[in-house]
């Protein structure tokens, strides 16, 4: 068949320099001449263009069908290498008001687990998860007013910073509000992405996501990434979506 674009001297016709290439690669590899009758056949194939063309497109098309597989396949086999050989990580720092939530959410992103009974945390805890190939380093940091002085120098080169808000507590929120923009105005943090999270939506009279997004001034930053997410640590509410955009803000291990 694919000679039937072919001439007397048993090479390929070069209607088009595919159709040569293409020959060529046949001939090379599989080693075919053509017999005098099937050069006979082919030279009534070849009186006629039009055939010659179907058979070329033909021809072209299958071998990008196998091309598009091959290279499907190996791109899938190329991720998995990589899945296994080059870890991703990331270091973050959760910040936010005492009793937002943070190792709240620290335990449910960790372990799916929730509990009432938390202890305020004093100073910082620091947690590594790990989800498939990424490793999340996770400042947990204390949210009452005397440990936020330190909260500047456990966000420094981290790759975002995550802000949780008690979205059911309105009376804190304007202390929020100026915490957080306090916090962005250091020289040291600019550019490092920010997601700001509002928590206990399971709660009633806690804010959608607009008036979180009004109250928080949060259109008013324009120098970073900032992203927003209304979700629950006890019904685990949106946190496949904070846990993706974790991932998707990992960095390469060196
Ligand atoms: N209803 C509800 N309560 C929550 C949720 N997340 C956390 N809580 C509760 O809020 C309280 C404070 O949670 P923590 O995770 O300790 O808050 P924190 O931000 O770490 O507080 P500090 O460590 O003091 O800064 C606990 O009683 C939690 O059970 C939620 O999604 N819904
Ligand atoms: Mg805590």
């Amino acid at each position: 068949m694919f000679y039937d674009c072919v001439l007397s001297n048993g090479y390929p016709i070069a209607s088009s320099a595919r159709s040569l290439h293409a020959a060529r690669c046949i001939d090379s590899s599989f080693n075919v001449r053509p017999t005098r009758a099937t050069l006979a056949s082919h030279k009534a194939a070849q009186l006629s263009l039009v055939h010659g063309n179907q058979f070329e497109e033909e021809f072209t098309s299958q071998t990008s069908i196998f091309t598009g597989l091959f290279m499907g396949l190996w791109e899938a086999f190329l991720n998995w290498l990589r899945s296994l050989f080059f870890k991703q990580e990331m270091e973050l720092s959760l910040i936010g008001l005492q009793n937002a939530g943070k190792t709240s959410l620290v335990n449910v992103v960790a372990t799916g687990g929730y509990s009432e009974d938390m202890i305020p945390t004093v100073g910082f805890n620091m947690r590594k998860v790990t989800k498939g190939n990424v490793t999340i380093k996770l400042w947990d940091l204390g949210g009452q007013p005397r440990f936020r002085s330190m909260w500047e120098r456990y966000c420094r080169a981290v790759s975002a910073i995550v802000y949780v808000v008690d979205a059911a507590d309105q009376d804190n929120l304007s202390i929020s509000k100026s915490e957080l923009h306090d916090l962005l105005s250091k020289p040291s943090l600019s550019g490092i992405p920010l997601l700001v999270l509002g928590n206990k939506i399971d709660k009633e009279g806690a804010l959608s996501k607009q008036a979180l997004t009004d109250q928080m001034d949060l259109k008013s930053i324009t120098d970073r990434e900032v992203c927003c997410y209304m979700i629950s640590c006890k019904n685990s509410t949106n946190i496949d979506s904070v846990i993706d955009w974790l991932i998707k803000h990992s960095k390469s291990k060196s």
